[in-house]
């Protein structure tokens, strides 16, 4: 007899916001009267397609963020757990998190998102977790509306065909045994620095195709200080 298995959404927010240069971890700055975290939890919360949500968190933040979850009435929340020096290491540990769940397979969906990507919108996390329907791994990404260029050494070295560019977002999209199977492989390999998960199937299971769905500008990931003006904003619009 086969389980029906879980969508687990995975919300990194393990880094320390250093482009910010704020006291705090980006994720626990306020926009709009709320935490970025409560933004991009009750994002999650709400959305049909997502079971449970496991949260990496900054250390010395994890109370924090549990006090964030339960005055914003995110009961999907199962765990804040610690992540890594870097995103591929938070990323890891949540894949770690969910194969340890009882009843939590290799054909289970794991989301991973940013957490500074606070404007997630319902109808992003439904396409990428749909189109694991009949999928292994998945991103969301946008058109490129700048022409972007290699630069090595202060010089451009190539300018790569504006059409077949697209920028990425999150969520990204996995069968949790895929997902697994490739960072696993990328622990052995130090060199290897994905700046996204997308980057570490591709590597290791290109057999593999990585399909895209419709991001949003809207998504935007926060990262320095005008970001947070422009998400103000774009919740006041
Ligand atoms: N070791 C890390 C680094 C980043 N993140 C998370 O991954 C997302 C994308 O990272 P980024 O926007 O670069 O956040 P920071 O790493 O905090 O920013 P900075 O690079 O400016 O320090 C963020 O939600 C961040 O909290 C994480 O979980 N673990
Ligand atoms: C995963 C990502 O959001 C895709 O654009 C991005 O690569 C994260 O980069 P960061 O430097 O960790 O913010």
């Amino acid at each position: 007899m086969t389980t029906a298995q879980p969508t687990i959404a995975a919300v990194l927010a393990g880094g320390t916001g250093a482009r910010m240069g704020a006291a705090l971890p980006k994720q626990l700055l306020e926009v709009a009267g709320k935490p970025v975290l409560q933004h991009t939890l009750e994002a999650f919360q709400a959305s049909a397609a997502v079971d449970r949500i496991v949260l990496v968190m900054a250390e010395g933040h994890h109370e924090a963020a549990w006090t964030i979850a339960k005055s914003a009435n995110v009961t999907k929340l199962s765990a804040v757990i610690g992540g890594g020096a870097s995103r591929a290491d938070s990323s890891a540990a949540a894949i770690r998190w969910a194969r340890s769940q009882v009843g939590v397979g290799d054909r289970a969906k794991l989301l991973v998102h940013d957490a500074a990507r606070m404007l997630v919108t319902g109808r992003i996390i439904a396409d990428v977790a749909a189109a694991l329907d009949d999928g292994e791994a998945v991103t969301a990404v946008i058109p490129s509306s700048d022409t972007v260029v290699e630069v090595h050494g202060g010089r451009i070295t190539a300018v790569p065909d504006r059409a077949g560019l697209a920028r990425v977002q999150t969520p990204q999209g996995f069968r949790l045994g895929l997902i697994a199977e490739a960072h696993a492989a990328a622990a052995d390999d130090p060199a290897f620095t994905p700046t996204d998960d997308c980057s570490v199937v591709l590597r290791f299971r290109p057999d593999v195709p990585v399909r895209t769905v419709a991001g949003a500008e809207r998504n935007l990931k926060v990262t320095s200080p005008a970001d947070l003006v422009l998400a103000e904003a774009l919740l006041r619009a």
